[in-house]
């Protein structure tokens, strides 16, 4: 059974203050991957927290043939205060809500994300020790370990260099396909969006403003109207379409 994700007019409030409302989307099916993109403060992460559960807040997330430990969240913010290495800590997670016994699948499993985001040299090492990069790929790990049938990435490829932003995200959109697994990620670049998304999801002072296939979405108007630049939208060699920005908004 494939897995889906739909939210009808979901929302978040933190006390009596209301970040987020009405944000209702199309039914999101494993082999997807959907981007949430909108300025800083919009509430994609509220969005977020809220799909994992870990916010309450009005309307319906209907979520479809998953099993009970179907959905992982990597959030944001992915700092660690922890002894453990790299390879303990991806097992852990394997592990987590399963049975305790490790058997030569789940040593496979971590063997093969680890290789999978080029993370094996750094395997031994303790995750105090890793640079902000290392720590947002082993929390990757941790999450893609899991095997989930909807993945919620809250800005996977914030602390990565153009190199390891372009191959996790192409990871991703592989895996995506191959597991038919169902992915939401929220990242702020736009033609890394264009390359990975099949929809994207606009958030913009707390509402969707725009929902639709990515090349739909991501206009000179969206550029204006979202983010306040000119810019203009046009393809690279490989025919991928790419955002090139001429400057902030003429008035
Ligand atoms: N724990 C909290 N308590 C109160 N307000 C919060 C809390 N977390 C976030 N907010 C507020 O909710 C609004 C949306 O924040 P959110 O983190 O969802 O934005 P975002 O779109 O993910 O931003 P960014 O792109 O900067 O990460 C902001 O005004 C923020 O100040």
């Amino acid at each position: 059974m494939v897995a889906t994700l739909q939210l009808n007019d979901v929302g978040v409030r933190y006390g009596r203050q209301e970040v987020l409302s009405g944000v209702t989307t199309p039914v999101m099916k494993g082999g997807e991957v959907t981007a949430v993109i909108g300025p800083n403060a919009a509430g994609k992460s509220s969005l977020f927290r809220r799909i994992a559960g870990l916010l309450a807040g009005p309307g319906e997330i209907a979520i479809g043939g998953v099993s009970s430990c179907g959905v992982c969240y990597m959030p944001q913010d992915t700092s660690v205060n922890t002894v453990l290495t790299v390879y303990e800590s991806v097992l852990l997670a394997r592990k987590q809500g399963g049975h305790h016994r490790v058997r030569d699948d789940d040593l496979e499993s971590v063997d093969e994300v680890l290789a999978d985001l080029r993370i094996e040299s750094i395997a031994f090492r303790g995750l105090c020790e890793l640079s902000g990069g290392q720590r947002q790929l082993v929390s990757l790990a941790q999450t893609l370990v899991r095997e989930p049938q909807i993945l919620l990435l809250d800005e996977p490829t914030s602390a990565l260099d153009l190199h390891r932003q372009v191959e996790v995200l192409s990871l991703i959109r592989s895996l995506s396909r191959k597991r038919q697994m169902c992915v939401v990620l929220a990242v702020h670049d736009l033609n890394q969006v264009l390359r990975v998304a099949d929809r994207v999801l606009v958030i913009d002072g707390g509402t969707m403003v725009r929902c639709g296939p990515a090349e739909a979405v991501i206009t000179p108007d969206l550029l204006r109207d979202i983010y306040k630049v000119d810019g203009r939208i046009e393809r690279c060699s490989r025919l991928c379409a790419q955002v090139i920005i001429d400057g902030p908004a003429a008035h």
